[in-house]
């Protein structure tokens, strides 16, 4: 018999209940054990959920986030946190959202401010984790005691179990050592704490211990690969089973290790490394299981069931009892439920299956396969209808767009002049002060502009009665801002729920959803938009509202918009055609926008590419080719304006060294990015590069709530003008400021001004 299991369960809840449980503890409208009570309902509905199959994950669930739990249960909390006391959940929130000194909450006296947790991407998802922190004294210290109230819990609710830790080497790995000390040296220490835990794991009686690996499907070291090898070969003598995870992408030159590890139990991402499966057969130890992840984690569309099963067939053949299925990652990555969705059209909704309908055909998979196809002949059916149904049909194909791509002339990504030309008109159009300064787009979403919205949507508030509320938002940031005195405005983003969703609802051939709502970080969540066929602009998308800001003042308005790259990279995308083909849709799309600004009268442009540098490929050896299509799609967006037309581009969260180049490729007349965290040492990049045009280095943190000084702000730029030329220097955030509150974002951009303006009176001396 076939064994199904699930990696992981989306945690946030079918509503979002853990969000609103989160947020409203923190601003202290609830207790600590309101919150722990919604946490318990959510991990017994999501085992009630998941008893269709065999095992179903445990410690999954987080409040915040799984590496900070795992932190939490390794006792590696940051130095600066250890001597905190109360409740350890409070604790750990500290940990994941920092605290101000200034804080009313019980224990700012004693414990005070402290800075929040690094935060970076997971992988290449869009989820973001609390990066751990090591230094050559770190010393772990074993915590079970999460995960063993949660066996405890599903124990008593009935369920069939199986813990899910991350792996000791991804754990080093997607840490940070703070004294730039070796991290390895630390393995044979936290190797220790592994097989406590596993022991501890064992005398509850757990029988398959899931250890996530996904550091083995990225470019290894040698000093990397052999620490894979000793820590299993140390944790082999554990009196529980290890299954090892790996997922996103395919082994490679990692395979014949992972194959051999002395573990019970290996998980391969069917999706992404299909093609390894057969070969691997080979490899793979007689006695071992093979868990296969044939269910796509990562998007949302219904498994072709029928194709997988011819595939599977002989597989599970050969392999008999050892072969399991799964999906191919946690499903933290997708939505819950697609049938919340009532608004959705049916024909698209029939395509979709979200983690409970994906846990829905992994059953109907392991049925097949252990009885036979004709017991579950009805669901092979009615899947098939839907696989053919979406392969043809015309809502998907647009021959119009077909035929537009088939254009694509490289004059479409050049501009008319060399920067250095366009400069100089744009200098004169503008007349903008040294060290201008502008923002990076949103401004706070307040709960009134929520409250707008959610009413429009239900019909509670008319067209009219909802477009005056925006512009009333928007006007109320044109007078902010020029209060401020700061240099190139912005519209504030008001009317904007997100910035990729925004304009997939917008774009023809994406479909979007009421409740898809995925994790990004802690209790923020996005609803990427459906990216389902061939990609076109009916219509303006934003020319009215920016023409409208524009109205309201005389320093420029910077139109702002989504580029290619991110509203792909962020959205849920086609599995029928590759990734490129849709992104150059995009890009045609949003060119249009862009050509419509200009013509609008709207003479700076700023097309956000957040997610351009986050998109790279795991390994490195495929990041040309992405890069070349990514930069192709931007320079299709950006450069059909004139000369005197400044494009903007902002990126946030990056690192920049490895792929510079490919950033002045994209020939943005101004970028602005996320430095301030990294004292702009991410510069060196530029400065070694010379990167020709100009930059706008973030001066403050916009996840922090504490009020920036402008002393730091004005000694941050000196530092960039020690590396860039200050004629191509700009001053503002880090990103945009949306979730920040108008108390908050006031002071700090008041203290900005004061900073460019301090630089300025230097700069003339
Ligand atoms: N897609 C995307 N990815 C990104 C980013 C980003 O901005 N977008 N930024 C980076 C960091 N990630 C982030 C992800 C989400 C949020 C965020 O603020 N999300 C909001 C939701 C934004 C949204 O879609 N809001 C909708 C729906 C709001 C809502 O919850 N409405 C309530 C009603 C609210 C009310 O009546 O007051 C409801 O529907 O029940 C809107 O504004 O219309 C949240 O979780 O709170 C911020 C950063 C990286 N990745
Ligand atoms: N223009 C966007 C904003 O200011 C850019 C955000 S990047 C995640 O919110
Ligand atoms: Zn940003």
């Amino acid at each position: 018999m076939i064994t199904t299991h699930n990696l992981g369960f989306p945690r946030i809840g079918a509503q979002r209940e853990l969000k609103f449980a989160l947020e409203a503890y923190w601003k202290g409208q609830s207790s600590l054990d309101t919150l722990k009570q919604v946490g318990k309902d959510l991990r017994q509905q999501h085992w009630q959920l998941q008893s269709v199959l065999d095992l179903a994950p445990v410690g999954d669930f987080a409040f915040y986030d799984q590496v900070l739990d795992m932190s939490f249960t390794l006792g590696n909390l940051p130095v600066r946190v250890q001597d905190f006391h109360g409740d350890p959940l409070d604790n750990y929130f500290r940990v994941a959202r920092g605290r101000s000194a200034e804080s009313a909450e019980a224990h700012a006296q004693c414990c005070g401010g402290v800075a929040a947790g690094e935060m970076t991407k997971w992988f290449d998802t869009n989820y973001h984790y609390i990066v751990p922190e090591f230094t050559a004294n770190t010393h772990f210290k074993l915590d079970a005691s999460r995960l063993l109230a949660q066996l405890a819990e599903a124990k008593t609710l009935g369920v069939q179990t199986k813990p899910v830790i991350i792996g000791p080497v991804t754990y080093l790995a997607i840490g940070k050592a703070k004294d730039d000390s070796d991290r390895l040296a630390l393995l044979p220490q936290l190797l220790n704490v592994y097989a406590e835990l596993l022991e501890t794991l064992a005398q509850q009686g757990v029988a398959w211990v899931q250890v996530d690996e996904p550091v083995l499907v990225t470019e290894l070291t040698p000093e990397w690969q052999h620490a894979v090898n000793l820590a299993y070969h140390q944790l082999k003598s554990s009196r529980v089973k290890l299954l090892l995870a790996t997922y996103f992408g395919p082994l490679a030159d990692n395979q014949y290790l992972a194959a051999n590890l002395p573990v019970a139990g290996l998980h391969i991402d069917a999706i992404n490394a299909r093609h390894e499966i057969v070969p691997l057969l080979a490899m793979l130890p007689a006695h071992k299981v093979l868990s296969l992840g044939v269910i796509n984690g990562r998007n949302i569309w219904k498994t072709d069931l029928n194709a997988t099963l011819d595939w599977l067939a002989p597989i599970a053949e050969r392999l008999g009892d050892r072969l399991w299925l799964a999906p191919s990652c946690s499903l933290l990555h997708v939505p819950v439920d697609l049938d919340s969705e009532l608004k959705l059209d049916s024909e698209i909704k029939s395509w979709l299956a979200f983690a409970k309908q994906k846990l829905e055909e992994l059953q109907v998979l392991a049925t097949a396969l252990n009885h036979g196809r004709e017991a579950v002949k009805v669901a092979l059916a009615v899947n098939q209808v839907a696989i053919e149904a979406r392969r043809l049909s015309k809502r998907v194909h647009n021959p119009a767009v077909k035929a537009v791509l088939q254009t694509l002339t490289p004059q479409l990504r050049q501009r008319q002049n060399v920067y250095t030309q366009r400069a100089a008109k744009q200098a004169a159009l503008f007349n903008l002060p040294k060290f201008p300064t502008t923002t990076i787009g949103s401004f706070p979403q307040t709960a009134e502009i929520r409250q707008a919205r959610r009413q429009f949507k239900a019909g509670e508030l008319d067209q009219a009665g909802y477009q005056a509320v925006m512009k009333a938002e928007i006007a109320r940031s044109v007078r902010e801002q020029e209060a401020l005195g700061l240099d190139v405005l912005v519209h504030g983003e008001a009317e904007r729920n997100d910035m990729v969703e925004y304009f997939g609802e917008q774009l023809e051939g994406y479909a979007f959803s009421q409740f898809g709502w995925v994790q990004s970080y802690g209790s923020r969540c996005v609803k990427p938009p459906i990216l389902f066929g061939d990609i076109s602009r009916p219509q303006a998308m934003t020319v009215q509202w920016i023409e409208y800001a524009q109205s309201l003042t005389s320093k420029p308005m910077k139109g702002m918009l989504t580029g290619p790259v991110t509203m792909l990279n962020w959205s849920f995308v086609r599995d029928d055609q590759p990734r490129e083909v849709s992104c150059y849709q995009l890009a045609l799309a949003i060119r249009q926008e862009v050509l419509d600004l200009e013509k609008a009268g709207i003479r700076i442009i700023q097309i956000d590419e957040a997610a351009l540098r986050e998109g790279l490929p795991l390994r490195k050896s495929d990041w040309k080719k992405y890069l070349q299509w990514a930069v192709a799609s931007f320079r299709i967006t950006a450069n059909g304006v004139a000369d005197e037309t400044q494009i903007h581009t902002h990126m946030c969260y990056s690192e920049f060294n490895d792929i510079i180049a490919e950033i002045a490729d994209m020939d943005a007349d101004v970028i602005t990015i996320e430095t301030s965290r990294s004292d702009m040492e991410l510069l060196d990049a530029f400065d070694d590069f010379n990167y020709p045009n100009e930059i706008g280095p973030g001066v403050y943190d916009i996840h922090s709530p504490n009020i920036p000084e402008p002393e730091r702000m004005v000694a941050l730029m000196q530092k960039a003008a020690a590396r860039i030329p200050a004629e191509r220097l700009w001053v503002n955030p880090d990103c945009g400021l949306k979730t920040r509150q108008w108390a908050e974002v006031i002071p700090a951009l008041r203290n900005m001004v004061s900073a460019a303006q301090q630089l300025r009176a230097q700069a003339a001396l």
